[in-house]
Order: C-alpha cells, then sequence, then structure tokens
C-alpha cells in the first residue's frame, strides 16, 4: 500500500495555494477595482493557508476515522496435482494485485525450480511445506498478503502453518483424483501409475484431506470464473474487508 508522504503533502499545499490565491486575489480586485490591495490580500492568504493546508492533511493522515484497513492473510491453496490450485490462485493473485493490494505468489513447482533436491518423501515435504508457511507468515506480518498453491498433502503440516499464520485461508482444491487423472497436465500420473515414479500423492502416498477448510471447490463442477469468485468474495467478507 502507499502512504502520503510529508514531500508530496507539501507540494500538493502549494499547488492547490497557487490556485486558491489566483482565485482570491481575482475576486478582490473585481470587488475593488484595486490592484494592490489584491496582491496584499493574495501574498497574505498564500502564507497563510498553506501552513494550515499542511496542518490540516497531517493531522487528517493520523485519523483512523474513515480509514478502511486492509488486513493481510495467507490464503493457502491444497490439493491434488492437476485439481487446479496453481490456476486458480493465479487469478486470484492478479485480482488482488489489481486492488492494489501488496501480494506474494509462492507455488510448489517455482519453489521446487529454485531448489531442486526437494524430494517427495514425507519428511521432505513437511519440511519443505513448514518453511514454505514460516515464510509466507513473515511476509503477512509485513503486511503482504500471501496467495501460496502446494500439494501439501498432510494434515500435520497444513496445521502447523495454520498455527504460524495471523490469517490463514485454506482453500481444499477437491477436485476428484478421477478428474486430476484425466486431465494429467504433466504426465506425471501415468508415470506414477507405471511406477516411474513413487510417492505420487493420489496413487501411492496419501492425500489426507484437510477437515475444516474455509473454502472446498471441486473444479469439476465450477468453472475457473466462479471458483476464483468464490474465493474473492470470500476474502471480501472474511478477511480482507476491501469492499
Ligand atoms: N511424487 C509427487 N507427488 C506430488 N507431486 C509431484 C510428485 N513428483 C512431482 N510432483 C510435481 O511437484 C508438484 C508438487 O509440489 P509441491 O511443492 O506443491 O508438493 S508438496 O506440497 O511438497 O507435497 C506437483 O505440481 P502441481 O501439479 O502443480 O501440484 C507435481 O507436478
Ligand atoms: N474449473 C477449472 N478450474 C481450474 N482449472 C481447470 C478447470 N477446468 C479445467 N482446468 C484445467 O486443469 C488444469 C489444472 O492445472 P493446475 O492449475 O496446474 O493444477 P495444480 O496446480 O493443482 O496442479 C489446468 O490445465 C486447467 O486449465
Amino acid at each position: 500500500m502507499f502512504y502520503e508522504t510529508h514531500w508530496r503533502s507539501i507540494i500538493k499545499a502549494v499547488s492547490w495555494r497557487i490556485m486558491g490565491t489566483v482565485a482570491t486575489a481575482l475576486l478582490v480586485f473585481i470587488f475593488t477595482r484595486k490592484l494592490a490591495l489584491s496582491l496584499w490580500v493574495g501574498a497574505l492568504e498564500f502564507t497563510s493557508k498553506i501552513g494550515l493546508y499542511w496542518l490540516h492533511e497531517r493531522v487528517w493522515d493520523r485519523l483512523r476515522f474513515g480509514k478502511k484497513e486492509v488486513r493481510p492473510a495467507v490464503i493457502w491453496f491444497t490439493g491434488l496435482s492437476g485439481a487446479g490450485k496453481s490456476t486458480i490462485a493465479d487469478k486470484v493473485y492478479r485480482a488482488l494485485q489489481e486492488r492494489g493490494l501488496r501480494v506474494e505468489r509462492l507455488d510448489g513447482d517455482s519453489v521446487r525450480d529454485i531448489f531442486p533436491a526437494t524430494g517427495f518423501t514425507r519428511p521432505e515435504r513437511d519440511q519443505h511445506v513448514r518453511r514454505i508457511g514460516f515464510l509466507a507468515s513473515k511476509l503477512e506480518q509485513n503486511g503482504v498478503t500471501v496467495v501460496a498453491s502446494f500439494v501439501s498433502p498432510y494434515e500435520e503440516s497444513r496445521q502447523f502453518v495454520r498455527g504460524l499464520c495471523g490469517r490463514f485461508v485454506e482453500v481444499h482444491v477437491a477436485t476428484p483424483l478421477a478428474e486430476c487423472e484425466k486431465r494429467d497436465v504433466k504426465g506425471l500420473y501415468a508415470k506414477a501409475r507405471r511406477g516411474e515414479i513413487t510417492n505420487f500423492t493420489g496413487i501411492d502416498d496419501p492425500y489426507e484431506e484437510p477437515t475444516r477448510p474455509e473454502l472446498r471447490l471441486d473444479t469439476a463442477a465450477l468453472s475457473l470464473d466462479e471458483s476464483t469468485l468464490r474465493v474473492l468474495q470470500y476474502l471480501d467478507k472474511q478477511v480482507l474487508r476491501v469492499s
């Protein structure tokens, strides 16, 4: 979010004063036809009111009255590979960005591109999800809303992340396995079925369904736009209060 610097307030004060003073001097001249008097009134008004304007701005800047606070949150998409987490999270991220929110996007694939040694055994995933959760909570503490999308298949590590964050919105992208496998965006389900990759969530590694997610979306039944809208509506009403 942006805040008004002292310099911006001062420059706005000067530009506004020039306009106001020209108007006042003109009015005095129209009524009195005395040029010197008009210029004196203009000069006095310029110097006194510019200070008053600056003071007025700064006092208002300190008042909370009438200001709407936008509170950051961690929006955590979880679900099977191919469920639609990244696609929906990307749209939610762009929508929040367009509203002028400070927002960061974290995704399993992009984090793993940077740290390719991160594996898929249970301890490795636990550590990975907890680290990301810690990072997300730090961003949130500094006013940044985080849109995260990770398979994050284990309840315990998701609960750990929830505990770290101030406002944690768990979005379970609950697309059925059969639909994800049909999509098989990256051909990984086929590989997992052939046994070419192991510990694949939903095939030979469990996905523990969230017990009480804030939102549950089945993309076999909901379009991308409908899912995105549900998330944004939930955030507006319950979390960010930006409407
Ligand atoms: N064994 C196994 N299980 C699940 N996923 C696998 C696996 N191997 C590779 N991939 C690809 O890695 C992506 C998941 O990474 P994440 O960091 O989100 O996973 S996790 O949270 O640590 O479980 C996941 O990306 P998405 O499809 O975007 O979810 C997969 O493409
Ligand atoms: N209603 C929907 N919502 C989200 N994605 C959908 C939907 N219908 C089809 N898809 C497709 O499913 C795929 C989901 O891939 P992706 O978002 O990468 O999933 P994930 O991040 O969960 O692995 C994309 O190719 C997307 O276009």
